[in-house]
């Protein structure tokens, strides 16, 4: 299922219900990619072909592992939470159980591990419908601007995903996690003596020192570019010292 994170996150599936368009298929599964997604489920599907793997990109193995299904009751079987989601507010609003949240309202409730989650997204002419909204225990609508409510498809995916993966712990987003104050410390340490190395000494070494310091803390450099700076400088470290010697 979800790449790299698994352990807190809920699982989470998309569900596209009666998609018209292959090309907003192949977004989705590009959506999904971006954001580690991996499980996508169509209710009958339309004919799947080259426009979709094309938009796919890096999602093009999710489309191929794509499972369909004839009903939605079908394709939520066995989820906890069954999310419908509709730029309508207003007419389908009755239907809803409970007012619905934004994508945000909807991750700080439901961001719990082991929590199975689909997320249902209706058809591009007209949405999902009232049978359909019914078998749902949650909603969401994206807020937009009033006038222009109507989300395409994928994009809606998209701002559902990225709001779900702002809440994923840091910590479990492999790699991404900042350099902490030892890493920060043992850089500017290394890049000290690289520079002693190549002859800074006293106040331009210092001054140098003090541009690099606020430079690297403001780049936001995650513990994965901590390493990968560190062994470019040993690189080059090494170098200048097998040359003196
Ligand atoms: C082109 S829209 C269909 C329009 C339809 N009036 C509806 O119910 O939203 C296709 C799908 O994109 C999603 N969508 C579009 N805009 C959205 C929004 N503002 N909030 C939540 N979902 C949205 C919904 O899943 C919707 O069924």
């Amino acid at each position: 299922m979800q790449q790299g994170s698994e352990a807190r996150r809920p699982h989470v599936s998309v569900v596209l219900v009666e998609p018209q368009y292959e090309g907003n298929i192949g977004f989705t599964a590009r959506a999904m990619a971006n954001f580690g997604i991996r499980d996508l489920r169509i209710v009958n599907p339309p004919p799947i072909g080259d426009e979709a793997v094309s938009r796919a990109m890096a999602g093009r193995e999710i489309l191929e592992k794509a499972t369909f299904f004839t009903g939605l009751q079908e394709a939520v079987t066995g989820f906890h939470v069954v999310a419908g989601t509709s730029s309508d507010t207003g007419s389908k609003a009755h239907l809803f159980r409970r007012i619905p949240y934004t994508p945000q309202e909807f991750w700080d409730h439901f961001m719990e591990e082991g929590v199975r989650i689909a997320l249902v997204f209706g058809r591009e002419a007209d949405g999902l419908r009232n049978e359909e909204l019914n078998l749902c225990n949650a909603f969401i609508n994206i807020p937009t601007d009033p006038g222009h409510p109507v989300m395409n498809l994928s994009h809606a995916v998209a701002v559902i995903l990225y709001e779900m993966y702002r809440h994923v712990p840091r910590a479990a987003r492999r790699g991404t996690e900042p350099m902490n104050d030892i890493q920060f410390n043992a850089l500017m340490e290394r890049t000290g003596y690289l520079l002693d190395l190549v002859g800074y000494r006293g106040g331009r070494k210092e001054n140098t020192l003090v541009m690099l310091r606020r430079i690297f803390a403001r780049s936001m450099i995650t513990d994965a570019e901590f390493f990968k700076i560190m062994g470019i400088l040993r690189h080059i470290i090494n170098r200048i010292e097998e040359g003196e010697n």
